[in-house]
């Protein structure tokens, strides 16, 4: 009796001390293993380590959370962990969370950093191995045969599109004149038919068209971050039974169904133009332009990139193409109704340029519009379109003197980032003048990553930097901007975008002409 109960003893003592060994290196409740410092240090040194609610890690800190929720959890995360980066760990995997521009700087220089992370995944459905998501010799090959189609003499013929497209616009505005005008109502429309015909060559006519299409982005969105929330419903069995299954196939139809008919529509142009009309001008007799679109269906004439390929291409571009800058639009302006002085500045800045007739309006001139340009980047600063960004390690890797094992993820918070005190004296209070020339000389550069940096960065941004300068300009020559919504208002969510749970609003008074 005695010989047996020692055995058992023994054996428990043994067990626990096996345990113990193997919970140093491995936290069993999250089937993963840690993350360890690379000079042996106390990895307190190096991340905070947040502890989960539950004994299995962060796993189930998510649960039926809202994107409302979402967004503030990870802004809690933010102060628990003050201003360090932080560590969660998931069902198998830690999640990094960098929020320093000091270390998303290793991370976005980083030649073997180049995967996305896990929440990308949840987009596949959506845009495929589009460029955003997609890795290794696809996506250098495809942002190779890209890039030319953001080259600067092609935004120089985008620029009349813009500018058509607002006239479009100040139309609809100078209708609304006094009235509480809901931005999300009228912007998303611009930025979206300007993606549609800029960069896939293609006009959308169709106003319920473009309602239904973002309708349905917004109900991926919805379905995606309730994935996010619950670990399980990565899964696509348990997603299908358990999840909005429905939802979600209903709604990449529609989303998919749209980009098909924009990318039949314009093979049929391509074909007309081979048959019969002279070289560059339309059935309209209008000089035709080049679009992104056209690139890639000469490269399917080629063989370097087929039919699924350009779908995901196209699926692509028009959501990073249209919402992103749509946010960055609704935030700008909001600001400028609120900052009165900042506006006064802007109007002064672009006044001058009411002196030219529209059409003469260059790059250079947009370009040269120093402070409006502070203005757009110091409201990107404090909202940014995309508000985080994922990494993935596929093997160990090195990175900021942590070991992050195989299969890690890793979040990168521009919000955070851009929110630093250490770069951004303040940082909630708005002051575009952070960004004119002799107050930048000696800020990190990767204190200031809207655009995201390294070799994954926008690929769009000088587009969406003209796009929005264009539109800016023409409210600013014709109305006055008045706040209705406020600051302190606002509920953040998070989306594929950040969003605001409410529209935005603001007034316009039509300035008087001199
Ligand atoms: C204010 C407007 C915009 C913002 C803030 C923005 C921001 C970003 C960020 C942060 C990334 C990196 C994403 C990541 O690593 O996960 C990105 C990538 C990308 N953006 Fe933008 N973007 C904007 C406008 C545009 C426009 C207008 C286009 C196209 C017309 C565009 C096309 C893309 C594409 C294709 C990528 C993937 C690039 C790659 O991985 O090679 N974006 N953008």
């Amino acid at each position: 009796m005695f010989m047996t109960l020692l055995t058992y003893g023994l054996l428990i003592v043994a067990l626990w001390t096996l345990l113990k060994c193997l919970n140093r290196k491995y936290f069993i409740l999250s089937l993963v293993k840690r993350v360890q410092t690379q000079d042996g240090s106390p990895l307190d040194s190096k991340v905070f380590v947040i502890p989960g609610k539950t004994r299995f890690g962060s796993n189930f800190d998510l649960l039926k959370m809202t994107p409302s929720m979402v967004f503030q959890f990870v802004r809690d995360a933010h102060k628990q962990a003050k201003g360090r980066n932080y560590l969660w760990y998931f069902l198998f995997a830690p999640l990094y969370n960098v929020v320093r521009a000091e270390e998303a700087d290793e991370i976005l220089q980083s030649t073997k950093l180049l995967t996305k992370n896990i929440v990308y995944d949840l987009l596949k459905p959506f845009m495929g191995e589009g460029l955003l998501i997609s890795t290794d010799r696809k996506w250098h090959s495809r942002r190779k045969m890209l890039t030319p189609a953001f080259h600067f003499n092609v935004l120089q013929m985008f620029l009349d599109i813009f500018k058509e497209e607002c006239h479009k616009l100040l139309n609809i505005l100078h209708q609304n004149v006094g009235d509480e005008l809901e931005l999300n109502h009228v912007i998303p429309q611009f930025t979206l038919n300007n993606v549609c015909e800029t960069a896939l060559g293609v006009k959308l006519d169709d106003m319920e068209e473009g309602n239904r299409y973002r309708n349905a982005i917004h109900a991926l969105e919805d379905v995606m971050i309730e994935r996010v929330c619950n670990p399980l419903l990565y899964y696509k069995p348990y997603f299908y039974l358990y999840g909005s299954y429905r939802k979600h196939i209903e709604n990449l139809k529609i989303a998919h169904d749209f980009s098909s008919r924009i990318i039949e529509q314009k093979r049929q142009q391509s074909k007309q133009k081979r048959t019969g009309s002279i070289d560059g001008i339309d059935e309209f007799g209008r000089k035709s332009r080049y679009a992104m679109l056209d690139t890639l269906l000469e490269a399917e004439n080629e063989g370097l990139i087929d039919h699924q390929g350009i779908c995901d291409e196209v699926n692509t571009f028009m959501f990073e193409g249209y919402d992103t800058t749509a946010t960055c639009l609704i935030f700008t302006l909001l600001m400028l109704a609120l900052h009165e002085d900042v506006q006064q500045r802007c109007f002064e800045e672009v006044q001058p340029l009411s002196d030219k007739d529209n059409e003469e309006l260059s790059v250079f001139d947009f370009n040269g519009l120093v402070y409006l340009e502070c203005v757009i980047k110091e409201s990107l600063r404090l909202f940014p379109s995309v508000p985080f960004v994922g990494r993935f390690c596929t093997e160990e890797c090195v990175v900021n003197g942590l070991i992050l094992p195989k299969n890690s993820q890793i979040c990168l918070h521009i919000y955070d980032i851009m929110r630093d005190p250490v770069h951004f004296p303040n940082p909630s209070q708005f002051q575009p003048e952070r960004f004119l020339p002799e107050n930048s000389v000696n800020r990190h550069p990767f204190a200031f990553i809207p655009f995201s940096a390294g070799q994954r960065n926008c690929i769009g941004q000088k587009f969406a930097i003209l796009e929005m300068k264009v539109l800016l300009v023409a409210i600013l020559q014709n109305f006055q901007l008045l706040p209705v919504t406020r600051l302190e208002d606002i509920i953040f969510e998070y989306g594929i975008v950040l969003r605001s749970q409410k529209n935005i609003a603001i007034k316009l008074k039509r300035r008087q002409q001199s």
